[in-house]
């Protein structure tokens, strides 16, 4: 299993890290080698930039300190400008050091207490000996033993200590190591203070581990926490890289491999992690490809969609073009009778079933003798109203595998989440966004703040798979141990999907996935493969379509129907 796989909490990487240290690796050492990881790789995110210092042709006739040159400082003119408002350059020409008219980049490092803080000082170590200007704030008189010897350290080199953070408004890049995984209680004044007048600063932020003050595991923000631009996350993800809630806070992200042993990490979170990160590698695992040079329709599956009203009339489309991409073998929609001959004209492939309506024009019933048992799975909810819910009833009584979203859920929601859903013999996958989670799961308002965890409980309490919708979106179910091997029955496996695009916050994206994931589902029940795994699959297709694209055309550009034009070209991609 590839390292990207692996999501750990804060207690599992200290677990991880006590191992590594029990085993014999000295801590300094770690640290200096993570460290140097880092500070190589903000070298080559900055020279990727032309910001490196040493790479850059020296100009004629200057001293080889004036030589290094580098396109972070802002243009002369505004550093004056600072100077004529009277605010001495970085604040330490009393220092005795003329560096106001220098051409460095300027780079400040926030040093917090404990081994974050330890980074961060020779992460400042390294860009220092690689002729970048590099200064220090660290408000702290108390540092941990192995960080006490780093800030020494760095003191002796005559790297510029500060306690306030007028230096840094000059600045043209702030390196974040105040506080990593050890981060326990709220931040509070001054430090808060600091932090958020810091944030003001607007400047680039790249954070060492997490972004300080976000909890490694919730996401939650605890006071106060750095706006970072960047995120480099140590060794293994953090969960918190997952909770939509601090997103806004990490920025980009991506993991600095320190060479973990696998034997370690399986010590601690087994060899089937309970929490598993998507990957491109897990997902296409599972998709019908190559299919069976024997294939005929009906092993790739026949799914029966359920959606659309006179008002809602797009949805079944969309969620019909999501199934088309699936490449499932047979497709039946259930509309109501007037949409027929629309869903006939957009889908030639496709059975289209007239269903009695209301009166106004959402599906009353299904229509009367159809059977239900010549479908592998069903998708139902997008568009259909409340008005449709003898139809959602009929379907969650039957003993198919089953897709339900929107109104599927909202009518759902109406009968009873957790009684009738733990009585279905069949698997349902419900794909709720928050606000319909939280109407299906009164019971869990409380759990809200951490997603993760209310997701898990929500597959807990109904034994169905839970995708909860969101930027990181989020899937649960038990483990009954017909996915994995039988000595992992009853756990509850989560699957985060790390990627995505807010491009697909829009109407009638999520019809799409319906759509795609009934057809995959479908698909796998024919194939007598297991269905579950197949949700994986389609959020993470569903997402790289939408990132796809946004990047094609712009995030303004990918509505719904966009959307399922893009399905088989991300695909190609891979
Ligand atoms: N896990 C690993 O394998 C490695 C971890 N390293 C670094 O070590 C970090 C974890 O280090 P630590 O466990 O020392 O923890 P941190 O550096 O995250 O912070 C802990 C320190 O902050 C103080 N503190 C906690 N909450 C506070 C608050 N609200 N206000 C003020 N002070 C507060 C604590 O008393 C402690 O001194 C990681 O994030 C990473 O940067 C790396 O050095 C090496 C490898
Ligand atoms: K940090």
């Amino acid at each position: 299993m590839t390292i990207e796989k692996f999501i750990v909490s804060a207690d599992q990487m200290r677990q991880i890290e006590t191992r590594i240290f029990a085993a014999g690796m000295p801590s300094a050492a770690l640290m200096e080698k993570v460290a140097g990881l880092l500070a190589r790789r903000i070298q080559a995110l900055l020279k990727s930039e032309g910001r490196s210092p040493r790479e850059e042709e020296p100009p004629k006739g200057r001293s080889p300190r004036e030589q290094v040159k580098s396109s972070l400082l802002p243009p002369r003119g505004e550093r004056r400008g600072n100077r004529e408002e009277g605010f001495s350059y970085l604040g330490y020409e009393s220092q005795g050091k003329d560096i106001v008219n220098s051409q460095f980049p300027v780079i400040g490092v926030l040093v917090g207490p404990g081994h974050n803080g330890g980074d961060a000082l020779v992460v400042a170590r390294e860009l220092h000996f690689q002729g970048f200007s590099v200064i220090i704030y660290c408000p702290f008189s108390k540092l941990k033993e192995l960080t006490k010897s780093h800030s020494d350290y760095a003191r002796s080199l005559n790297i510029p200590f500060f306690d306030t953070i007028e230096p840094l408004k000059n600045c043209d890049l702030l390196i974040d190591g105040l506080f990593g995984f050890g981060l326990e209680r709220e931040i509070v004044h001054p430090l808060s203070t600091a932090i958020d007048e810091i944030n003001k600063l607007n400047k680039i932020v790249f954070s060492i581990d997490i972004p300080s003050g976000i909890h490694t595991d919730t996401g939650a923000v605890l006071g106060t926490a750095i706006r970072a631009t960047h995120t480099l996350c140590l060794g293994l993800w953090k969960l918190a890289f997952f909770q939509d809630k601090a997103l806004e806070y990490i920025g980009t992200s991506e993991l600095i491999d320190f060479d973990i042993p696998l034997a370690d990490i399986v010590a601690i979170l087994g060899d089937f992690p309970a929490i598993q990160r998507i990957t491109p590698a897990s997902a296409m695992q599972y998709l019908p490809l190559p299919r069976s040079p024997i294939a005929h329709k009906y092993t790739n599956g026949h799914l029966l969609i359920i959606a659309g009203s006179a008002r809602y009339s797009g949805a079944a489309i969309l969620s019909a073009l999501g199934a088309r991409a699936s490449g499932v073998g047979m497709l039946s929609i259930a509309v109501p009778i007037s949409m027929k001959p629309m869903l006939s004209s957009q889908l030639p492939e496709a059975l289209v079933i007239g269903c009695p309506e209301t009166s106004s024009g959402a599906i009353k019933d299904l229509p009367l003798g159809i059977d239900l048992g010549v479908y592998d799975a069903i998708a139902a909810g997008p568009g259909l109203t409340l008005e449709a819910a003898i139809t959602v009833e009929s379907v969650l009584e039957s003993d198919r595998p089953l897709v339900l979203d929107a109104d599927g859920l909202n009518i759902l929601a109406q009968l009873g989440t957790v009684p009738i859903l733990s009585e279905r013999s069949a698997l349902t996958i419900i794909t709720p966004h928050p606000g319909e989670f939280q109407r299906l799961f009164p019971e869990l308002a409380d759990k809200m703040g951490d997603r993760i965890t209310a997701t898990q409980e929500a597959a807990q309490l109904t034994g169905a798979v839970v995708l909860l919708k969101g930027a990181r979106v989020c899937i649960c179910f038990d483990d009954e141990g017909d996915f994995l091997e039988d000595s992992y029955a009853s756990r509850t496996i989560t699957y985060l999907n790390p990627e995505s695009t807010p491009a697909l916050a829009r109407g009638g994206s999520g019809d799409v996935l319906t759509g795609l994931l009934g057809g995959l589902m479908a698909g796998a029940i024919a194939r007598k493969s297991c269905p579950k795994s197949v949700v994986e699959t389609a959020v993470w297709w569903h997402a790289r379509a939408g990132m796809m694209a946004a990047k094609e055309r712009t995030e303004l550009g990918v509505d719904a129907f966009t959307l399922t034009e893009y399905l088989i070209p991300a695909l190609r991609e891979f």
